[in-house]
């Protein structure tokens, strides 16, 4: 007799990784989820980039379970801590199932016993089979081998394959319950405590999909034993009304191979629909016991569509999927039952089929495309969050579009829900290659995390009082608008009334167990108000855990803050400082602006803004420096056409637009101070050999600040044509090349009349200032208003450029301000502004018709036209010498 529940070894053979990168790994759902590391969060490192507050982080602490604190804890299985993963299991079927059946009496039939389809009771008879290898055996609780039949081995050089890493592997002699011990007992425990999962069961056809969800009477499977467990539990529990519980069924199958349809598996209701992933009129029983609800399961069970093929003497053609639902009875009206329900999902799904295999035909053809087709999506969902979670940038692609099954089931195939994934398989070496492509194709899966699903806090029977908490640990738990409420029903809990608890305290409770865990706060609310010590302190120990945390995190980002302020500080100081030294350079600039100011008013060169030519608006520095009699005017000049005049037959130009930049702002004046500096005819300023100076009986002063300032800028020139044009003792350049040059400086002004080489010519009447220059350099320094100061300054010779530089020294204005000294280069430059024309001839006695001296004489009438300009020049300075 064939030993079954023992198979054979696999053949000693050379494993070789066919497909490394498909082979199972450590599941990494052992791994406990650790607390957010805050030493990583580095101060330094985000100087300049403040992250955002980890509060989600923070929330998201995970506590150690107490194990002592709940006898229920699923801390008992060690599936406890791979919460976050998707746990896959592996369960082989027993070997040579049928051979038992055929060795005994033909009456025994352990497949699928319970429920029993009777249509199909009858139909199925045992086949016999030959004795047969074993393809798959058992290494580990989390490994298998699987080996290759020799006639693939040898025609296809298929090697054995090491799968590992599954949550566990049940062997073939794996009982029910030790199945649903480690597998759905977890899930059970966590839908007691509100939190809701899922359990699918995928496999070949024949492979112990359907024996392993509903089992027999015998071997009941999973769904009767959770039911089992949770009216087990809930009879335990002192306050076991404290929820109901509520079953449909329902199954979705293939329309004559062309569509899909949903059907409700509950008595008395037929074809649903499906929207978004919501069925529409699917029927939910009320569910008080096992009885029921295995009652319920078998009429279910017995509407569902099987059939015989080969693989399966009763094969599921269809997807069938039960749901357990769990709500709160005391509930507040304003809270949403569905949000406040917990649903433990069964799905036992129709087993993929090779065509070659099966050999079916017509309908049961159509049916296999179907169930092979959503066997196909299913995987490519979990495939598509595979790699989504690997790699996030890659899009979760929305393969749940393509079948019915995985829209309903979309939140567990997206990640969202936890779910757990029984792979069933045949041992039989014909069923080798059904196994292989199931493993191949599912045990990647255990990879799938299960990120944004939150612990429950609470169990069933933990009992933990919500108003038993104290105010403190209340206060944390409800938001701000419920501390009224709180106080009102709170106290310190012992002895109050019940029937004040208030229900509407479960949308009190903080936001991330509401969603996640809606039962919570109902068992929170309606238990007994005696907490379990244990649980009371867990929830004490994790608040502790987050608040430490969020004080740590918040220190943290505190302290960068604080590295922050203390950069811009740093900064604001050191433009403090700048803007200061910029004042004190502000400043000075101002004082040398002043003292300039006033050297230029000194040297009566005046600049008053347009419309302000009245004495009141002149600065006091100005009016300081001028306490003399000194009488001014001021004329504005509007362009620089207005600078050229003729004063008696001599045309003063200044031909250089740049000498007035702003020349509707300068305004020339013509000084009657000028009277002070008497020069007699036969004074001449010598300026070099070819120079002729003449001085007339006026003074003609067109000084601009910015002349004086950059005298090289100021060009005043005389030409051959208006030399000629002037009858004096000028003597005129040959050509426009030999132009005379003229340099205005603040320098005192020199003259010699004794080293003049121009002794003949044209009487210099007094009063009057003319300097002509010929290649020389004269630094004409604004004359005193002291009439006997600017005598003896005439009296010395006017030096050339090269004498000047050596010897110039620092000469004082009238206000006593060092001028030259403090800049001794600018009176050397070399003049090459102004241009006088030789105003030798000036003569107020010719413009009043008594012509003195020979060139007066000789003037022609028409010659003396002058311009307007021109003559109103020379009145004004004739009526201020006479003054
Ligand atoms: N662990 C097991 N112990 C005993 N019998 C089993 C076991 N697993 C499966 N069987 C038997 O194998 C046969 C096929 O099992 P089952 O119908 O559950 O396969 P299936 O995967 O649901 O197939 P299908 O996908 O075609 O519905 C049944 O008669 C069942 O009783």
């Amino acid at each position: 007799m064939v030993e079954i529940n023992s198979p054979p070894p696999c053949p000693n053979t050379v494993t070789i990784r066919r497909n490394p990168h498909r082979r199972a790994r450590a599941t990494p759902s052992t791994q406990i989820p650790l607390p957010i590391p805050l030493s990583s969060v580095s101060p330094s490192s985000t100087l300049h980039q403040i992250p955002p507050f980890p509060i989600q982080d923070i929330l998201s602490l995970e506590v150690p379970q107490n194990p002592n604190s709940d006898n229920l804890s699923i801390s008992e299985s060690p599936s406890q801590s791979e919460s976050e993963n998707l746990k896959v299991f592996l369960r082989v079927r027993p070997l040579a199932l049928h051979h038992q059946n055929t060795g005994q009496t033909g009456k025994a039939r352990t497949k699928n016993a319970w429920p029993q389809n009777p249509i199909t009771k009858k139909a199925s008879k045992p086949k016999s089979k030959k004795k047969s290898e074993i393809c798959i055996s058992v290494n580990d609780a989390h490994s298998v081998t699987l080996c290759p039949p020799k006639t693939l081995q040898d025609a296809k050089r298929i090697k054995t394959e090491v799968y590992e890493g599954f949550s566990h592997v049940f062997s073939s002699d794996s009982s029910q319950d030790e199945v649903f011990g480690k597998m759905v007992k977890p899930l059970v425990d966590d839908f007691l405590r509100g939190k809701s999962g899922m359990l699918a069961a995928l496999g070949p056809s024949g492979s112990g999909k359907t024996h392993t969800v509903f089992g027999s009477p015998r071997e009941p499977g999973m769904l009767p034993l959770a039911l089992h467990q949770i009216f087990s539990r809930t009879e335990g529990c002192k306050n076991q009304l404290s929820r109901t519980f509520y079953l449909s069924m329902f199954e979705i199958c293939s329309e004559r191979g062309k569509a899909e349809r949903i059907l409700d598996l509950s008595p008395d209701v037929g074809d649903l629909s499906m929207q978004q992933s919501i069925t529409k009129r699917l029927q939910e029983v009320a569910i008080s016991d096992v009885q029921q609800a295995e009652s319920l399961i078998a009429r279910g069970m017995l509407k569902r569509a099987t059939a015989m093929t080969n693989s399966n003497s009763q094969s599921s053609r269809s997807q069938c999927i039960i749901n357990i639902r769990s709500t709160p009875n005391k509930m507040d009206k304003e809270v949403d039952l569905q949000s406040n329900s917990a649903v433990l999902t069964i799905v036992d799904l129709a087993g993929a089929e090779r065509e070659k295999r099966t050999g079916n035909q017509g309908a049961r053809l159509l049916e296999s495309n179907f169930i092979n087709n959503t066997s196909m999506v299913f995987g490519l969902c979990l495939r598509s969050l595979l790699e989504h979670q690997k790699n996030p940038k890659k899009p979760l692609q929305k393969h749940f579009q393509n079948s019915l099954l995985t829209r309903y089931l979309r939140d567990y195939l997206e990640g969202k829900k936890r779910m757990t994934l029984i792979l069933t398989v045949k041992s039989e070496e014909e069923d080798f290659l059904d196994s292989s492509f199931l493993l191949r194709q599912a045990s990647p899966y255990m990879k799938i995390k299960f990120d944004n699903v939150k612990e429950p806090v609470n169990s069933l029977c933990t009992k933990r009082h919500f108003q038993t908490l104290p105010t403190v640990e209340r206060l944390k738990r409800m938001k701000l608008s419920s501390f009224e409420a709180c106080l009102t029903n709170g106290g310190n809990g012992a002895g109050e009334n019940k029937e004040e608890a208030p229900p509407a305290k479960i949308r009190e409770v903080e936001p991330h167990n509401c969603s996640s865990h809606p039962t919570t706060a109902i068992l929170e609310v309606n238990d007994d108000r005696r907490p379990e010590e244990g649980s009371t302190e867990l929830e004490k120990e994790r608040m502790n855990m987050i608040m430490q945390s969020f004080a740590k995190v918040l220190w943290n980002v505190l302290k960068e803050y604080k590295e922050k302020l203390k950069v811009a500080e740093s900064q604001i100081q050191i433009l403090n400082e700048s803007l200061a030294d910029e004042k004190m350079r502000r400043s000075e600039l101002e004082n040398d602006l002043t003292d300039l100011k006033s050297q230029f008013l000194c040297q009566k060169v005046v600049f008053l803004d347009k419309g302000d030519e009245s004495s009141a608006n002149r600065p006091a520095e100005h009016e300081r420096c001028h306490q003399t009699d000194v009488h001014e005017e001021y004329f504005p000049l509007e362009n620089i056409e207005d600078l050229f005049c003729q004063v008696g037959n001599v045309d003063v130009g200044i031909a250089s637009p740049l000498a007035i930049p702003n020349s509707e702002e300068q305004h020339y004046r013509l000084n009657a101070g000028v009277s002070a500096l008497n020069l007699d005819e036969s004074d001449q300023i010598a300026g070099g050999p070819s120079s002729d100076i003449n001085v007339t009986n006026f003074d003609v002063v067109i000084a601009s600040p910015l002349a004086i300032q950059n005298s090289e800028e100021q060009h005043y020139q005389v030409t051959d044509q208006e030399c000629e044009d002037f009858p004096c003792n000028v003597e005129c350049v040959e050509d426009r090349k030999d132009l005379k040059h003229v340099g205005i400086s603040d320098i005192p002004f020199n003259m010699d009349a004794s080293d003049s080489g121009s002794s003949e010519s044209v009487a210099n009447p007094p009063n009057s200032l003319l300097v002509i220059a010929n290649d020389a350099c004269y630094s004409v320094e604004g004359y005193q208003s002291d009439n006997e100061d600017s005598e003896e300054r005439l009296d010395q010779p006017i030096m050339s450029e090269e004498d000047v530089a050596p010897e110039s020294e620092p000469k004082l204005n009238a206000c006593g301000k060092t001028l030259s000294a403090e800049k001794p280069k600018r009176r050397l430059l070399p003049a090459s502004s102004i241009l006088l024309k030789n105003i030798n001839s000036l003569d107020f006695e010719d413009e009043n018709g008594k012509s003195k001296g020979t060139r007066g004489e000789k003037l022609a009438p028409d010659e003396r036209n002058r311009t307007q300009g021109s003559i109103s020049l020379l009145r004004l300075l004739q009526s201020h010498r006479r003054l």
